[in-house]
């Protein structure tokens, strides 16, 4: 299957496009997180710059917000056909937010706690494991053990993608070993906090679509 690849914390028009020329299948942009992050814009910013991308192409709005109100709030200004949520909630919870918004409900998860995947599976619409600061934020540029979360995901109905520290040079490898829906990048394909170097975006998005995945056995 052919890998779907999201380029996240974009905060400029043209980073956009040179994702989705390179082929993105979904561009994302961070807004309304408690954490310091040069990826992070104003959520008009986050609406204007998910309003320019194109047909076919997924955009996913990523907070940290507080609150199902303040979250609904924040997908009915963004618009975004994902929302990515970074933060707590039982399955009870996430489903009512689920509920809530118009947006499909991406659920990030950090790889220590992916044994747990299976009590939102089916509740979430997909899951992102990441590799997360201490303080819940993403961006981190660090990875984890993929191929535990290849295990923890093999039986999850839900898709999930593959977060934390990828790169051009390691996501082949990345997919070999957990067998990821999709896989994600942020400061990876960077050239300085929050501008994208465009070769390595190329890059990312070329190995990552071409590549057959090939079993790690151990
Ligand atoms: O990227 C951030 O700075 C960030 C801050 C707070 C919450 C989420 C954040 N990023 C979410 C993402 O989807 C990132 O792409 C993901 O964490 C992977 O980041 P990286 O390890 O830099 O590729």
């Amino acid at each position: 299957m052919t890998v779907r690849v999201k380029i996240c914390g974009l905060t400029r028009e043209r980073d956009l496009e040179t994702a989705v020329e390179a082929g993105a299948d979904a561009i994302g942009v961070i807004a309304d997180v408690p954490v310091e992050t040069p990826r992070e814009v104003p959520v008009d910013r986050a609406a204007d710059l998910l309003a320019s991308a194109p047909p076919f192409v997924t955009t996913v709005l990523v907070t940290m917000a507080d609150g199902g109100e303040r979250i609904e709030e924040l997908v009915e200004t963004v618009e975004p056909d994902v929302l990515q949520f970074h933060g707590d909630g039982d399955a009870d919870e996430l489903g009512d937010l689920c509920a809530r918004i118009d947006s499909d409900l991406l659920f990030a998860v950090g790889a220590d706690d992916a044994s747990s995947l299976s009590r939102y599976d089916g509740v979430v619409d997909a899951f992102l494991v990441d590799t997360p600061a201490v303080d819940g934020g993403g961006g981190t540029g660090r990875t984890h053990d993929w191929e535990r979360t290849g295990a923890a995901s093999a039986d999850l109905d839900s898709p999930v993608v593959l977060a934390g520290g990828l790169t051009p040079e390691n996501v082949e490898s990345a997919i070999d070993a957990a067998d990821p829906f999709g896989v994600d990048v942020a400061s990876g394909v960077e050239a300085d906090g929050g501008i994208k170097d465009g070769d390595a975006v190329r890059s990312f998005v070329a190995r990552a679509k071409r590549h057959h995945r090939t079993e790690v056995t151990t």
